[in-house]
């Protein structure tokens, strides 16, 4: 599959990092680096404007070194890039550790995963069909 592609960054394109990575790194696109003190988020640009074809999505998530090492994750993870959007790709971080982060431009700060979805209609109706789980959930079934 091809995804049209616009790199407005002076990062190269995303890659698999390896054969077969589900996700491709984003890169940062910076003029000037931004540092994140704890508890601090920003948007983070990443230069990149796609079309992806309808049915798919793409998701931002969070790269588990930066969030295991240094508490840096993506706030609205897995962040929604949908089909029709042809704005700029942003990645929305958040510092949850206890020291200051500085993003540089270039950098890896999450992966995007692409993914089907399907779209539905609603068919309304006033009871549903029984199953064995019913109702129950939130652990019902025990630890
Ligand atoms: O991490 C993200 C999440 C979203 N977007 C872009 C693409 C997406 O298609 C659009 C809208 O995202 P979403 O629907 O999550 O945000 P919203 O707050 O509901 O905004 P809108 O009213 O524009 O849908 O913003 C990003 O660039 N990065
Ligand atoms: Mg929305």
């Amino acid at each position: 599959m091809e995804i049209s592609v616009i790199n407005k960054s002076n990062n190269p394109l995303p890659k698999f990092e390896t054969e077969s990575s589900a996700g491709m790194d984003l890169r940062a696109s910076l003029d000037s680096p931004i540092t994140l003190n704890p508890g601090e988020r920003a948007l983070i640009p990443t230069g990149l404007y796609m079309a992806l074809p309808s049915g798919y999505e793409a998701q931002i998530r969070p790269r588990s070194g930066l969030a295991f090492k240094h508490g840096i994750t993506v706030l609205n993870s897995p962040g929604t890039i949908d089909a029709d959007y042809r704005g700029e790709i942003k990645v929305l971080l958040i510092n949850h550790g206890e020291a200051s982060f500085e993003i540089n431009s270039g950098e890896r700060i999450a992966q995007m995963v692409i993914a089907q979805y399907q779209q539905f209609n609603w068919k309304e109706t006033q009871s549903l069909d029984e199953t064995q789980r019913g109702s129950g959930g939130f652990g019902h079934t025990g630890k």
